[in-house]
Parts: C-alpha cells; structure tokens; sequence
C-alpha cells in the first residue's frame, strides 16, 4: 500500500514506527504532508524508515503522489487545510481529529468534497471503543449519551481548564467542563476528538452530553460513557496509557489508525 499522511507530530511519528515493525501492514511507501519549513526535519526522521518515503509540502503533491489512502494526524486545522483537496482527488481519507467535525461548514465542506471525488472519510474509534455499538445503536430509536473525559493535570495543560484551575497544584479531581460534545470539541480540540466520535457515532453533536475532568490520581486517559437505547443500554469505561510524544494523546488512538490502515490491506476486515 502507499500511504498518505498528513502532519508528522506524535501519532504520525509513533504509527511510522508501527509500520516499522515486523509483522506490520504491507505499506510499502509513504509519503508525508507536512507544514511549509517542516519538510527537511521530516525527511531526517525517516531516512532509515524501511518504506520508500518522500516529504511534500503541498496538498496537490500529495494527491499528486497518488496514494491509496490518506491519514490525517494534524489536528482540526489539518483537516480544514488538506483533506478536502484529498477527498475532492477520490483519495479516501482516515480522519483522526474527528472534532473537526463539530464545525458544520467544514462537515458540509468535507461532504461536498467526498461525493465531488467519489471517496470517504472514515473516522477512525481512536481512543474509545464501542464505536460499532453506538453506531449501529442509533438506528433504533432515541438514544440517550454522556461522555466523561478525564486526565492527569499535565494534560490538559495549554488548554481553556489551565485558566480555570491551578493545574500543577490540583490535590482532588475536578470537573471544569459540563456542555454538548459540539463544545467540547471547539473548545478542547486536542482532547475532545473522542466525544465527538461518540456524539457523531450516536446521539448527534448537540444532544451528546460531556464532562471533562482534571484527575492528579488518574492513572492514565479514562474514556467512560452510558448509552442508553431501546434495543441496549451500555455503559463502557476505558483506561488509555498516554502516548509518549503527546500526554493528551492515548496510544490506543495510534493503534486505531493501524487497524484502519490492516483493513485496507488484508482480506479481511475486523
Ligand atoms: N480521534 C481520537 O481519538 C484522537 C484524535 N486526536 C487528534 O489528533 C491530533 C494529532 O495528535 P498528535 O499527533 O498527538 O499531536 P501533535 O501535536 O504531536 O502533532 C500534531 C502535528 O500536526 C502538525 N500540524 C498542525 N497543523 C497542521 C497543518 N495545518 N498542516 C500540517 N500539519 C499540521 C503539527 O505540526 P507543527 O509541528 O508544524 O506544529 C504537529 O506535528 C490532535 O491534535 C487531535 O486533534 C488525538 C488523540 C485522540
Ligand atoms: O487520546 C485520547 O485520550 C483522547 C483525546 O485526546 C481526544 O479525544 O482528543
């Protein structure tokens, strides 16, 4: 397979390391869209990577390139800046900064842009499971959803909760965001994907209700939700390690993109 990929920050590094290992999907070459000025550093990092690779700077190179799916890992502005023009090429695009989604210009434009290129956004699980349940849940009747994030301090850091708690000295959880999953991802962009993944997945964006929480004793990212539905009620409560690159981050979130990515590749699709 060659892959796209779109930002080269933490999960874009560590899935090229995955990729790496024995035993992973057959991509045999990538190539790698990254910010103007940031090209060389990239091209540094993946000399010795055992895929053919090449570094672009530009959407049109990369759909250029041809690539049999995109990965975007670049955050909401990513999304904004390169997938359309990937979509609109008929490249399929596995879209992990799924909160990019609660902005419905962007949502229509990424619509537009798939039907336009004969080709789909496929929103990855990411950090939380349960994302068939929820999905498939949400054809039978009114569903019922709330999400609770909650992290270690650090990461949360750099976010709107630094304003409104003393990070470093919090001694007891605390909740610092109650709203819709539509707010959470606007205000939270790099920590809120997963809500809107749930909220897109069942419910909606507005009627998916979302608590964050800054927790000193968490031991890692807990991703926990209630779903109730006519046909089942669910109630689902994840522990994710934190990536090593990026506290905000879980893991769990790189393997979901190479899952996506073995999909593409193998016979058989799980
Ligand atoms: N669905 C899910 O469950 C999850 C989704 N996410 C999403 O994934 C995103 C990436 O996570 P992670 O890799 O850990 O974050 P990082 O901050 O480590 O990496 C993000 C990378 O994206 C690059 N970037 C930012 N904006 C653009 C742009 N417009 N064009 C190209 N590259 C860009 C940055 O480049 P530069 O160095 O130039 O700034 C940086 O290298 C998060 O921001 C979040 O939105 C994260 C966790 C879970
Ligand atoms: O990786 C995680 O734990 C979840 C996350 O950051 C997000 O939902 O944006």
């Amino acid at each position: 397979m060659h892959l796209g990929l779109i930002g080269y920050g933490n999960i874009a590094a560590t899935l090229m390391g995955f990729l790496a290992a024995p035993g992973a999907p057959a991509v045999t070459r990538v190539t790698l869209l990254v910010r103007p000025g940031r090209a060389e550093a990239a091209r540094a990092a993946l000399a010795d990577h055992p895929a053919e690779t090449s570094v672009v700077e530009e959407a049109a190179a990369l759909v250029a390139a041809g690539p049999d799916l995109v990965v975007e890992a670049a955050g909401h502005s990513g999304v904004r800046d390169f997938v359309p023009a990937c979509l609109e090429a008929g490249r399929d695009v596995v879209v992990v900064s799924v909160g990019a989604l609660a902005d419905d210009e962007l949502h229509a434009r990424l619509d537009a842009a798939a039907r336009a290129g004969g080709a789909r956004v496929i929103l990855p699980a990411g950090a939380v499971g349960g994302i068939d349940l929820v999905s498939a849940l949400s054809a039978s009747g009114e569903v019922a959803l709330t999400y609770r994030g909650t992290k270690p301090p650090a990461a949360w850091a750099g976010t709107p909760a630094d304003e409104m708690l003393d990070l470093a000295g919090l001694c007891e959880p605390a909740t610092f965001f109650t709203g819709s999953a539509r707010e959470a991802a606007a205000r939270f962009p790099k920590n809120a994907n997963v809500a809107a993944t749930l909220a897109l997945a069942g419910p909606g964006l507005d009627a998916t209700r979302v608590e964050l929480v800054a927790d000193p004793a968490a031991p890692g990212n807990l991703h926990g939700y209630e779903l109730s539905s006519p046909a089942a009620r669910l109630r689902v409560e994840i522990e994710n390690l934190p990536s090593a690159g990026n506290a905000k981050t879980s893991v769990a979130t790189i393997y979901s993109v190479l899952r996506e990515i073995r999909n593409r590749i193998g016979p058989m699709v799980i």
